[in-house]
């Protein structure tokens, strides 16, 4: 039988099992490994609910998937994203979203990461406002991560989630105090290849968000919501009839609950370039359901490029200079406190990447202060909250709120920025301004590499030179390689005049791959899955035509059948 680790968290698989199998409603396929705690989650009954949201919606799905195709077709024809004439109505009217809920009105810092056990319980004890438990840009979406971070999801909702690291001895339990729970399922672009609802993938996105609501919506109200919830944050939207499939999505799930509409609150990540100009009509859809949009900046960067692949007046400096003073950043974030104010929710702040940096006190003192200064910058910009990436992040964070925001919960009604009415289109899509060089290349390639190597291995989001790398970092270094790479740009910032082509990538991904071996050592480098990721990195950045996303194009590397060995996507 299989045998479960400490505090109810699966242990690894035993053989005895391989061949039993999930009891599935009809049209339904469980292609991925049994566990008895996984089968806790996929009861009959919530594959059900499951395979009847991806029946409901799977046409407006895959239609909304097609407009973003469209979309891109106009972009790499020369056009340019803009707001929609047709929906003026919706930014020029006075409308507001429903009233924030008692038990999330003040969310000045949040910490954000993966779905896993010690984490989980790290992140609701941190001291942070609000934990955003991340099937997305933080987690590597393997049948066993997506699995555990169900199990451990639905303990941290009912208060009985418990973690022994029995290297170090040490238990890990829930304080009084807890953060607030937000689950982030993933993007609707991801297919589940381990679950097949009428023969097809089912959709990621459904799955996290079906598993999760129909396990934990009679807690949640009672333990977490005040009466509310469950809390969500819904990522990568283009446009505002992929809110609006949410929102049918959200009334369904209600229904099916017997619970209130408008239970169900969700912010939404304005973090690709066409959905600033929706920001309005992606209230406006979730106006129910909405609990405010927050500042993706990291995806929001890779979405500038992906958006204008085709336009090479408008290629990106070295990564590490496109931040929110760029005037395209600023105009975004200041369009944002403006718009969720006028509409009477929250706007949330994004994700300086630095982390603590135990072993050199001068370096954490610095990237301490960079923290603080990005966090300042927010709160007096009128932001009601921000994310941190690391427990040791809170106090820094929280002082700059607190001292910024005092004993109010945000910034709904004292900080209208009416100024920002005027932002243009022109705002929101100038050039960012910076130069380009070589260590620039060689930065994208040996952190696309590491961070795809810990991807496939399992750990979506990773510490590397001190700064946090996930799902959007990578993206950007990934794609600001393709885009160098496909215009050969020059490299003009370090007066060396070279520019990027083919045999030059490849000398900077041997000698970047070297370096690798050299900082993680032979041992690691030889067991890790350095050379495969090196392989699908290179693949991409040299790829006559820009990879959707990195993950997607990835995802085969990590999907395994059951029984093994048989088709997958
Ligand atoms: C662009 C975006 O989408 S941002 C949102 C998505 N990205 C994320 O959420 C990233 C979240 N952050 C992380 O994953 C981690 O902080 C990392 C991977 C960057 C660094 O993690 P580590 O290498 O484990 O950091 P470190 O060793 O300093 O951790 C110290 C302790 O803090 C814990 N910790 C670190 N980050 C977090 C976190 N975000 N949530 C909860 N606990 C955390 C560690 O588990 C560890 O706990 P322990 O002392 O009990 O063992
Ligand atoms: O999800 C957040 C981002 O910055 O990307
Ligand atoms: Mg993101």
């Amino acid at each position: 039988m299989m045998g479960l680790g400490t505090f109810g968290y699966p242990a690894p698989p035993t053989k005895s099992k391989i061949n039993v199998h999930y009891d599935v409603p009809e049209g339904v396929e469980i292609r991925g490994r049994y566990c008895e705690e996984f089968a806790k989650i996929l009861t009959k009954d919530s594959l059900q609910f499951v395979a009847d949201l991806q029946r409901e919606f799977r046409n407006q799905i895959k239609y909304a998937l097609e407009c973003r195709n469209e979309a891109k077709r106009r972009y790499n024809e020369g056009g340019l994203p803009g707001f929609d004439p047709a929906t003026k109505y919706i930014r020029e009217r006075e409308w507001t979203c429903a009233p924030v809920p008692p038990a999330v009105a003040d969310r000045r810092v949040e910490i954000t990461g993966p779905v896993e056990r010690k984490m989980i319980i790290n992140a609701l004890n941190s001291g942070a406002k609000v934990f955003m438990a991340d099937f997305e840009d933080a987690l590597s979406p393997s049948w066993e991560n997506l699995m555990n971070g169900q199990v451990n999801l639905k303990d941290a909702v009912d208060g009985t989630i418990g973690f022994h690291d029995k290297a170090r001895n040490r238990v890990y339990k829930l304080n009084d105090q807890t953060a607030k729970l937000f689950v982030r399922p993933r993007g609707w672009h991801l297919p589940e290849a381990h679950i097949l609802i009428d023969g097809e993938p089912a959709t990621g996105c459904l799955v996290d968000f079906g598993l999760y609501f129909y396990h934990n919506y009679a807690a949640f109200p009672q333990n977490q919501g005040e009466g509310f919830g469950p809390f969500f944050y819904l990522p990568k939207m283009e446009h505002s009839r992929e809110a609006k499939i949410w929102n049918y999505v959200f009334e369904r799930a209600e229904k099916m609950a017997g619970i209130e509409r408008g239970s169900i609150r969700a912010t939404v990540l304005i973090e690709t370039l066409p959905a600033v100009f929706q920001m309005d009509e992606i209230l406006y859809e979730l106006r129910d359901h909405s609990v405010g949009l927050n500042c993706g900046r990291w995806d929001y960067i890779f979405s500038y490029v992906k958006t204008f692949q085709a336009h090479p007046d408008r290629l990106l400096p070295d990564r590490v200079q496109v931040g929110m003073t760029q005037h395209f950043m600023k105009s975004y974030s200041d369009l944002l406190i403006r718009t969720c104010h006028r509409r009477g929710v929250h706007a949330m702040g994004g994700m300086a990447a630095q982390i603590p940096i135990r072993d050199d006190p001068a370096a954490n003192e610095a990237a301490l202060e960079l923290v603080r200064k990005d966090k300042l910058r927010e709160v007096k910009a009128g932001h009601d909250g921000t994310w941190a990436a690391h427990p040791g992040l809170i106090p820094a964070c929280m002082e700059v709120f607190n001292k910024n925001m005092g004993n109010a919960p945000h910034q709904i009604q004292t900080m209208k920025r009416e100024d920002a009415a005027n932002i243009t289109e022109e705002d929101l899509l100038q050039r960012p301004r910076g130069v380009r060089t070589m260590e620039g290349l060689r930065l994208n390639t040996r952190v696309g590499i590491q961070y795809v190597a810990a991807w496939l291995t399992g750990s979506g989001s990773v510490p590397l030179y001190n700064l946090m790398e996930d799902a959007a970092t990578a993206e950007i270094s990934r794609v600001q390689n393709w885009q160098w790479l496909k215009y050969e740009v020059e490299l003009d910032g370090d007066g060396l005049g070279v520019k990027v082509c083919g045999d030059l990538f490849g000398r900077v991904v041997d000698e970047e791959m070297a370096r690798i071996e050299r900082e993680v050592g032979k041992e690691k480098f030889r067991k890790g899955m350095y050379k495969d990721a090196c392989k699908i990195f290179t693949r991409q950045c040299k790829a006559s035509t820009l990879d959707d996303f990195l993950t997607l194009n990835a995802y085969n590397n990590i999907v395994i059948h059951y029984p093994k060995g048989s088709a997958r996507l």
